[in-house]
């Protein structure tokens, strides 16, 4: 079988977005790809290259100021040069982030990361996950309790640390890792046999 191979981009300031950008490893790893956990504030010529030889690329950033945080956009606009030359062009892409508030401009961030992603020509790969805790039958420990669909939205209160990070946030993040690499992988067999 396909074995595809997920790169994580993502940049947390306080280590909040790290165990997300960890839940997606693990997802996308029980799933069977190889993954690459890359912190962008701190790339190397080495993972830039990892991240030109993966199937899929996950970006990951923490909400500041309603958008990506500074690191990232750094790596964003860092990114022109595989724009120039469509390196990236039909990756596969998807993203999460997380803030402090429940909503706190998240989708602004998600929204972000697509519009990255289609300037490369590569494919979004939402949650497909329905939305939870929003009857009265759910709870806060839903598997998308904050009911995005374009990505994986978590929020941790402003006076935890990383242990703060939701279990269903976490799961949540999983879930993305999963379905990356599971899309990922039937999307690479089917580019093969085509
Ligand atoms: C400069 C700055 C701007 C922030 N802006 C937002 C925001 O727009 N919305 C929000 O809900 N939280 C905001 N926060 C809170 C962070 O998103 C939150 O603390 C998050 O858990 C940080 O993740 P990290 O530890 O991965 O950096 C901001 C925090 C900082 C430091």
């Amino acid at each position: 079988m396909t074995t595809p191979v997920v790169a994580i981009a993502y940049h947390s300031g306080f280590g909040h977005t790290a165990v997300l950008a960890e839940a997606v490893r693990t997802g996308a790893a029980e799933a069977g790809a190889t993954v690459h956990l890359i912190n962008v504030a701190e790339i190397t010529d080495a993972q830039w290259e990892l991240l030109d030889a993966s199937d899929a690329i996950v970006f990951g950033s923490p909400t500041y100021m309603g958008t990506a945080s500074g690191a990232f956009h750094v790596f964003a606009e860092a990114t022109s040069k595989r724009w120039f030359t469509r390196a990236w062009q039909d990756k596969i892409a998807a993203g999460f982030t997380n803030s402090a508030s429940k909503s706190g401009d998240k989708l602004h961030t998600l929204q972000f990361f697509t519009v990255l992603a289609a300037q490369h020509g590569m494919h979004w790969v939402g949650l497909g996950a329905m939305p939870g805790w929003n009857s009265s039958t759910s709870s806060e420990n839903d598997i998308n309790r904050l009911g995005f669909f374009l990505g994986a939205g978590a929020q941790t209160d402003n006076d935890q640390g990383p242990e703060g990070v939701h279990k269903a946030d976490i799961a949540t993040a999983e879930l993305l890792g999963r379905r990356v690499a599971e899309q990922t992988r039937i999307y690479v067999a089917g580019r093969a046999s085509a």
